[in-house]
């Protein structure tokens, strides 16, 4: 079976993706509270992390490790409007860097949005290391599509 890493075009396309969201999230005025400067490391960060979920090289896994995710969401506060502004220019994103827009792969990378928005939004309020989201490990994303040659 295809992965969702192969399927969405590798580290390129991916890459691609990720600066044109970050770009959008930078100036979007609701997350720009959140997302006050634009940090070298972000955009590789983002694309070694997808493209691990997604069944690619665990290089996240390696050079950076899961810790840092729920470090860097710690204590932002994220509001159900802001997680939801995230999701929908993330989505956009995927039309604007030109990855497949059939049904399978949409709705694989939209529930993995889901899942990891709700994440690091139960990770952003956590008082206690109690309250954290049991996550601790980049989670292994599978879709339904990928039977296709190619
Ligand atoms: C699938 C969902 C998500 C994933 C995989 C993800 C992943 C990441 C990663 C890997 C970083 C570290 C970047 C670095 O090291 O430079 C990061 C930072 C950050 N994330 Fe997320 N994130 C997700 C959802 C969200 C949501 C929903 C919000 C807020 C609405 C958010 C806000 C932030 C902020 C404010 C930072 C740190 C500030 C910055 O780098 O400028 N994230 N995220």
């Amino acid at each position: 079976m295809t992965s969702l890493y192969a399927h969405a075009g590798g580290d390129e396309a991916l890459h691609r993706l990720e600066e044109i969201l970050y770009t959008k999230v930078l100036e979007d005025p609701l997350l720009g509270q959140l997302f006050t400067e634009r940090r070298a490391t972000h955009v590789d960060h983002l694309t070694w992390f997808t493209a691990e979920s997604f069944g690619g090289p665990d290089r996240f896994t390696r050079e950076v490790g899961f810790d840092h995710v729920i470090r860097v969401h710690r204590h932002l506060d994220i509001t159900d409007e802001q997680r939801e502004r995230f999701v929908e220019l993330y989505m956009e994103s995927l039309d604007e860097a030109g990855l497949p827009g059939d049904e399978p792969f949409r709705e694989a990378v939209r529930e993995h949005l889901e899942f990891g928005s709700r994440v690091a939004q139960q990770n952003s309020r956590a008082a206690t290391d109690g309250e954290l989201h049991p996550l601790r490990d980049v989670p292994m994303w599978t879709w339904k599509g990928g039977d296709e040659m190619d």
